[in-house]
């Protein structure tokens, strides 16, 4: 049985958050605009955070100043950027220095940082931020005598408060300030866990593992269920589902994947006369396996990739018919999306890559010339009552195997 929280990570020491030198200022995406459970936000990105450290290197720190998380550690800012980026929840990710709360320090720190080549003939802005009401100067005034004394010390920069090249900004905490001069977006959104825990139909097209992250997004932390059709088809869609698992746990705690062998049952309906009911029944036949998978790990909704009429199983009466056999909630992030966008969407989380690949999907198996669009429920009921449903879905759920993409190396070993 899953917990949503994941596993907690031991609290820096409080030596390693004494020391000035690079660090990495994370602002806060949509949990800033949380009421009175802002803190519980706050603790889950955290705990979220913590995990993404996981196996770094060294060791790290995380320090919190209102609306901002503060990163840094013995091992290089480059890395700590490139884990962090994966975390939803983070507006922004910028790498910092931090220096203590005096003018004369954060300019030293401005100038080195803008004095290399790639800024000669830039132009910049100062921002500066005062969380440190006491410090003596407003953060207009902050922002003036930086600029000036930035400008006076780098000739070859120019000020342009409307479009300038570089923002440096100016984070003015009470013993320490942040000074950063690169912003790099992060992936916004809820901290992964703090909308409860789904399952995920994840098949090996480019659509399912976008709603996944999506989501993922919407702070719903994932396990992922892929069936496939063996015995009658090979095994590459499990690798495929393998490899996306695993690059999709690249943005959460890690989520198991279930690979189930649909292939038998497959046959069984098809003997039972589906004909063009085919796919939509085998459809409701993973909906219902999934909804009691999910009930024995935890899940409280499934998640699938449908787009609203992009393929003759998607239609309005064929989603329909899929929910009615639903015992949860089946959730569509997609549903109004175009293909496209989602290839594109798909690209830029690093799934596309896997997507593309060939494969044999248990939906080819034995599927009809033509797929009914409009699956009558009576028809459907008629069909599945030759089969014994409860029998069926606990084999299933019996031959299951469970597999960690990216908890571990291991490579799947396929179901017979
Ligand atoms: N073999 C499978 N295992 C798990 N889920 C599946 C499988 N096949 C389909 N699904 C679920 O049903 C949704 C619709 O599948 P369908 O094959 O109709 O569309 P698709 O456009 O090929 O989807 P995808 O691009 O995600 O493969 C998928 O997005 C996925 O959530």
């Amino acid at each position: 049985m899953h917990t949503s929280a994941p596993a907690r990570v031991p609290a820096p020491r409080a030596s390693d958050t004494a020391r000035p030198g690079p660090c990495v200022l994370l602002k806060h995406g949509e949990v800033f605009l949380k009421g009175r459970n802002r803190q519980l936000f706050v603790e889950r990105l955290h705990d979220n955070l913590r995990t993404a450290l996981r196996g770094i290197g060294g060791s790290t720190w995380i320090k919190t100043a209102q609306n901002v998380t503060v990163l840094g550690g013995e091992v290089p800012r480059e890395a700590l950027v490139e884990r962090a980026r994966r975390v939803i929840g983070f507006n922004s990710v910028e790498p910092a220095v931090r220096v203590p709360s005096d003018l004369d320090t954060i300019v030293a720190a401005a100038v080195d940082g803008l004095s290399g080549p790639e800024y000669d003939g830039a132009t910049f802005v100062v921002r500066a931020r005062r969380r440190n009401k006491q410090f003596p100067l407003t953060s207009s005034r902050v922002e003036a005598q930086v600029g000036a004394r930035v400008l006076a010390a780098i000739p070859g920069l120019r000020v342009d408060l409307t479009r300038p090249d570089v923002r440096l900004s100016v984070e003015i905490d009470h013993k320490e300030s942040y000074v950063s001069w690169e912003r790099l977006p992060g992936l916004s959104g809820l901290p992964v866990g703090s909308s409860g825990r789904a399952l995920v139909l994840l098949s090996g097209g480019y659509d399912s593992p976008v709603a996944a992250h999506r989501a993922m997004r919407r702070g719903l932390a994932c396990d992922f269920v892929h069936f496939n059709g063996a015995p009658y088809t090979n095994p590459a869609s499990v690798y495929k589902a393998y490899a996306l698992a695993r690059e999709l746990n690249r943005y959460q705690p890690p989520g198991e994947l279930h690979v189930i062998a649909l292939g038998k049952a497959q046959k069984q309906l098809a003997v039972a006369g589906a004909g063009r009911l085919q796919v939509v029944a085998q459809r409701r036949l993973m909906v219902r396996t999934a909804s009691a998978l999910a009930a024995r790990i935890g899940g409280e909704a499934l998640v699938t990739g449908d787009s609203l009429g992009q393929v003759a199983s998607q239609t309005l009466a064929n989603m329909v018919a899929v929910d009615e056999a639903a015992t949860l909630p089946v959730l569509r992030p997609l549903l109004g999306r175009e293909k496209q966008e989602i290839i594109d969407e798909a690209r830029s989380i690093g799934t596309a890559d896997v997507s593309v690949l060939p494969d044999e999907d248990c939906c080819s198996l034995l599927a009809p010339r033509r797929v009914t669009t409009r699956a009558e429920l009576p028809h459907l009921r008629v069909l599945e009552r030759r089969l014994d449903l409860d029998e069926v879905i606990e084999a299933l759920l019996d031959s299951a195997q469970v597999l960690r993409p990216g908890m571990d190396d291991e490579e799947p070993a396929v179901p017979a």
